[in-house]
Parts: C-alpha cells; sequence; structure tokens
C-alpha cells in the first residue's frame, strides 16, 4: 500500500507586493510530501523554500493554486482554522530558537503542552532531546545548542504530525549541529512526525528520505535516497 500523503500542492503560487516591484515567490508548485519522511529542501537564497514551509505550515497563505494537509485544504481554511491547524498538528523550529528568556526551560515547553490537544509531559520532550537535568534552566543558561534543543522539545511536545524546521542548524557549530540533527531523526523514528527541513547545509541532504532541490521559485529536481546517512556520518 502507498504511504498516505501529509502534503499536497497544485500550482502553489506566492507573488508578494504588486506591479513593478512584485515578487514572485513560488510560480506553481506541485508537490507530494508522504507521511513520516524526513524532506530536506534545498536551493539558492530567495529560491522559495521558506515560503513553502510557511504556507503549508498555515503561517501565510498563497496568492493561487492549493496545498492540501492530508485531505484538508488550507488555502480554504479561515484564519481561526489555519491557527488551529497550527496548534493541533504542527510545529516550527527556527534557526533562532525563539525561547521567551524570562521562563525556565520547561516553562517554555509549557507553552505549548498547556494548550495542545494532545501534548506529552515537558519532562518527557525535554529528556528526549537529552536535557532532562536542566529543565529549571534560563535559555541565557544555556548554549546555543542546548537552547535550540528546548525550541525542539517545545515543538515535538505536543505531538505534532509535522515538524517544520527552517535553518535548526543555521547557528550552530558543527558538533552540536549534528546533535541537533540526531534529535531531529529520532523524533521522526520515535514519534512518526513527517519532518521538513530547509537549510544551506548540502551535506544535511544524506539524511533524508527525499531532497527537494529548489531554484527560482520552483522545483529543479526531487531525489529520493535510496539509503539514509546518521546524522554523526554527516560532513560539515
Ligand atoms: N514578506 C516579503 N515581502 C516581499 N518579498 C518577500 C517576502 N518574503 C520573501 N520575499 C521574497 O520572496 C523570495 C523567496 O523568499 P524565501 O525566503 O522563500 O527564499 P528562501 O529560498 O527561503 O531563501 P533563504 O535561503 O535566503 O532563506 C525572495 O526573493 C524574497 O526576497
Amino acid at each position: 500500500m502507498q504511504t498516505p500523503l501529509a502534503f499536497t500542492t497544485r500550482g502553489l503560487t506566492k507573488v508578494y507586493g504588486e506591479g513593478r516591484s512584485a515578487v514572485h515567490a513560488l510560480r506553481g508548485v506541485d508537490l507530494e510530501i508522504p507521511q513520516g519522511e524526513i524532506v530536506v529542501l534545498l536551493g539558492p537564497s530567495g529560491s522559495g523554500k521558506s515560503t513553502l514551509l510557511n504556507i503549508i505550515g498555515g503561517l501565510d497563505r498563497a496568492t493561487d493554486g492549493t496545498a492540501h494537509f492530508r485531505d484538508q485544504s488550507l488555502s480554504e481554511m479561515s484564519d481561526a482554522e489555519l491557527t488551529r491547524y497550527r496548534r493541533d498538528h504542527v510545529g516550527f523550529v527556527f534557526q533562532f530558537y525563539n525561547l521567551m528568556p524570562s521562563l525556565t526551560a520547561q516553562e517554555n515547553v509549557e507553552l505549548v503542552t498547556e494548550i495542545a490537544a494532545n501534548p506529552m509531559d515537558p519532562d518527557a520532550a525535554l529528556a528526549l532531546v537529552g536535557l532532562k537535568e536542566r529543565t529549571d534552566h534560563f535559555p541565557a543558561q544555556l548554549s546555543g545548542g542546548e537552547q535550540q534543543r528546548v525550541a525542539i522539545a517545545r515543538a515535538i511536545a505536543k505531538q505534532p504530525e509535522v515538524l517544520f524546521c527552517d535553518e535548526p542548524t543555521g547557528a550552530l557549530d558543527s558538533t552540536t549541529g549534528r546533535a541537533v540533527l540526531e534529535v531531529l531523526r529520532d523524533v521522526n523514528a520515535r514519534l512518526g512526525s513527517t519532518v521538513l527541513m530547509v537549510t544551506h547545509n548540502a551535506n544535511t541532504a544524506a539524511m533524508a528520505d527525499r531532497v527537494i532541490h529548489f531554484a527560482d521559485g520552483g522545483i529543479r529536481e526531487v531525489v529520493r535516497n535510496p539509503t539514509k546517512l546518521s546524522p554523526s556520518e554527516i560532513e560539515w
């Protein structure tokens, strides 16, 4: 049996601005992403990767075309429905961790678990990212990699079907970056979350099931990896 699809887009188009200053960020993207995969999006700066992630993550709307999460049309959702979609189904991890500085690691995770439909225990989420001993620390008392792991714990604590990661290792050195990728791989394996990751580090593609190469607002190529490397084997 074929794996069900997490996302399907048809003719997905995004234009920022109007007239002579219009920027065509997505030019009719047709895409299918099966559930449970690790998908890496690569491509030059400005090619539309983040725009695609933001639209299928329910943070932004397309100008034209359709995007579905399973059988739900994101394009037809009201703002309130999109908010519910983000809250119930997806987690986000960004390059800069966006933690609340005045809250501990555990409290940062609780911000999400208190409103999620099917949350994990915050301690369990922090244990999953290897921070069991640091739950009472504030962001300023944690290294960059540890802060990113808190951000991942916060994103996974709602047990999202999908985890969107935009340059999750962009601010990290190679050792810490690999450790963060290990966490993402574990989340994919243990929770079955589909992981979509935008990155400038082309070597990261080796840990993906599927690699989408972007260029100039469109997909240039989709490559399926016959075998995946463990993050510890990835060159940096
Ligand atoms: N809010 C916005 N207003 C106007 N133009 C925008 C906006 N957001 C993105 N763009 C433009 O849309 C195009 C695609 O941007 P996007 O951020 O999706 O690219 P990207 O591939 O993720 O780039 P990067 O790798 O640098 O993050 C770029 O030309 C960008 O300048």
